[in-house]
């Protein structure tokens, strides 16, 4: 059983009441301990019937770092258009301003935390589908869960106003006990079974590949990646802790992420990172290019040999080295990548892929890599602006969240975004998947239309449907 010991926090609670009293406005007061390790997982199931809708689940490739996002304590949210990633660094930075932060380890990804993301277009025609999502959207939860290198820490954030007195303070201690009293790894959720699929529009976005190579091959336009929706229907509600589960044991080469928000959830496994930040050092992924696992070794690595070797794809791929290259040149004065891809290989499919390093300016922010970087052409196309444009004008789907930034920032200007590939919006009893593929002049509507097949699969297996 987890336990934390209660030593001061009567004095820190007496310290937030009288700033907040001073300042006349509401501060944050944020605690961390350092905590015996906890099941991440359960750590989610445990805020299941207080926090259901207000929970988000991280897990980096590498195991490096997990969070768990447990209540909000603050929202950061905005359709904004212009600017829109600077507006969230603001609100962020704003909401910090004059906080209590008692934190006494080094670690990244610790205290207070804000996790969410971006919409991959927020001029595209907005559907139902993603009502419950702003274009900008960030929680910062009322109790996180950190485990980094294997040690577990737990940050609890407060939002203490100039009205609020001590007892705001035992309020959450009783809070606090209870959720990690309540962590069991004997938790199930009631599990549903897929009865329909629905492809949406199938040969309607062939039609869209055709019309948008005929363009590549006499336009300035180099590369558009067009994507379409799998929408599922089950026989009763489903529960994304199952979800996360088999994500969990199946796909432990990506990030894995869930993203709550008024009673949606968005989920997935991204193999593509699209940049980290941990002081001056940027770490960015140029991932696009894909192929088959083969049923045999043998098989699967003439595949890979295929793929390496292919024109197709290797120009697929150059474009993202090429424009990934140029955006971090502008705000780094090192940058390392090999001059070749390589192959990632995860369960499902295997890409070209070309790892990122690079040491930025001392003033860089995340959000300022983001905005450089986002869309890549692994999700929007080359030149960029154009390639968005076309994705508005010709995509059958809302993206929404899909194939844009999701992550986490800390309070220290650490953090990381993966690209929000290979994921599905949880709805009540339904489901809608995503996938992709860069369309480039050699394309070809079937092959690229099968090329998004195989990508469904990972949601589609974890969702039970496979
Ligand atoms: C857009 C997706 O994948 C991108 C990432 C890797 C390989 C890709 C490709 O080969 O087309 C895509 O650019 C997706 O999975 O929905
Ligand atoms: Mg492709």
């Amino acid at each position: 059983m987890v336990t934390i010991q209660e030593t001061e926090i009567n004095e820190r609670g007496a310290l937030a009441v009288k700033r907040a009293k001073e300042l006349g406005r509401p501060i944050l007061v944020s605690e961390v301990h350092k905590i015996d390790t906890v099941n991440p997982l359960a750590f989610f199931k445990a805020g299941k019937e207080r926090f259901c809708g207000e929970r988000f689940f991280w897990k980096d490739p590498t195991d490096e770092i997990v969070l768990v996002g447990l209540g909000i304590s603050k929202q950061i949210q905005s359709d904004q258009v212009t600017d829109r990633f600077f507006h969230v660094e603001k609100e962020w930075e704003k909401f910090l301003k004059d906080s209590l932060i008692f934190n006494t380890y080094t670690e990244i990804a610790v205290g207070p935390v804000m996790f969410g993301g971006f919409s991959f277009d927020p001029l595209k025609e907005k559907t139902e589908l993603w009502s419950k999502f702003a274009d900008s959207l960030f929680h910062i939860p009322k109790y996180l869960l950190s485990i980094i290198r294997g040690q577990a820490y737990l940050t609890t954030n407060a939002i203490c106003t100039s009205h609020d007195d001590l007892s705001l303070f035992s309020k959450i201690i009783e809070e606090r006990n209870l959720i990690l009293h309540s962590i069991t790894t004997n938790y199930r959720a009631k599990s549903t079974s897929l009865i329909r699929t629905n492809e949406i529009m199938p040969e309607k976005w062939k039609e869209s590949v055709d019309g948008v190579v005929k363009e590549l091959t006499n336009g300035p336009l180099k590369k558009v990646v067009l994507a379409r929706e799998l929408r599922l229907i089950f026989d009763g509600q489903i529960e994304a802790e199952n979800v996360l589960d088999r994500l969990f044991s199946q796909q432990q080469e990506s990030f894995i992420f869930a993203f709550e928000s008024n009673g949606d959830c968005f989920i997935g496994a991204s193999p593509e990172r699209l940049v980290k930040k941990q002081g001056n050092e940027i770490f960015s992924t140029c991932l696009a290019g894909s192929i088959s696992r083969g049923e045999t070794e043998q098989e699967d690595r003439l595949l890979g040999e295929k793929l390496l070797t292919d024109q197709k794809n290797l120009i697929e791929h150059q474009y993202v080295v090429e424009m990934i290259k140029e955006a971090l040149e502008e705000s780094c004065h090192e940058i390392i990548l090999p001059d070749k891809p390589q192959l990632m290989k995860i369960r499902d499919i295997q890409h070209l892929y070309t790892p990122v390093i690079g040491k930025c300016h001392k003033d860089t922010s995340l959000m300022l890599l983001v905005e450089r970087l986002h869309p890549t052409p692994a999700l929007g196309g080359l030149p960029k602006e154009a390639a968005v444009e076309k994705i508005r004008q010709v995509e059958l789907l809302d993206r929404g969240f899909y194939a844009a930034p999701l992550g986490w920032a800390d309070y220290r200007r650490n953090g990381e975004f993966a690209v929000s590939i290979r994921s599905g919006l949880l709805q009540g009893e339904e489901a809608s998947l995503f996938a992709g593929c860069g369309v480039v002049a050699d394309s070809e509507a079937e092959s690229e239309y099968l090329e998004t097949s195989l990508k469904f699969t990972p949601m589609l297996r974890a969702l039970g449907g496979k």
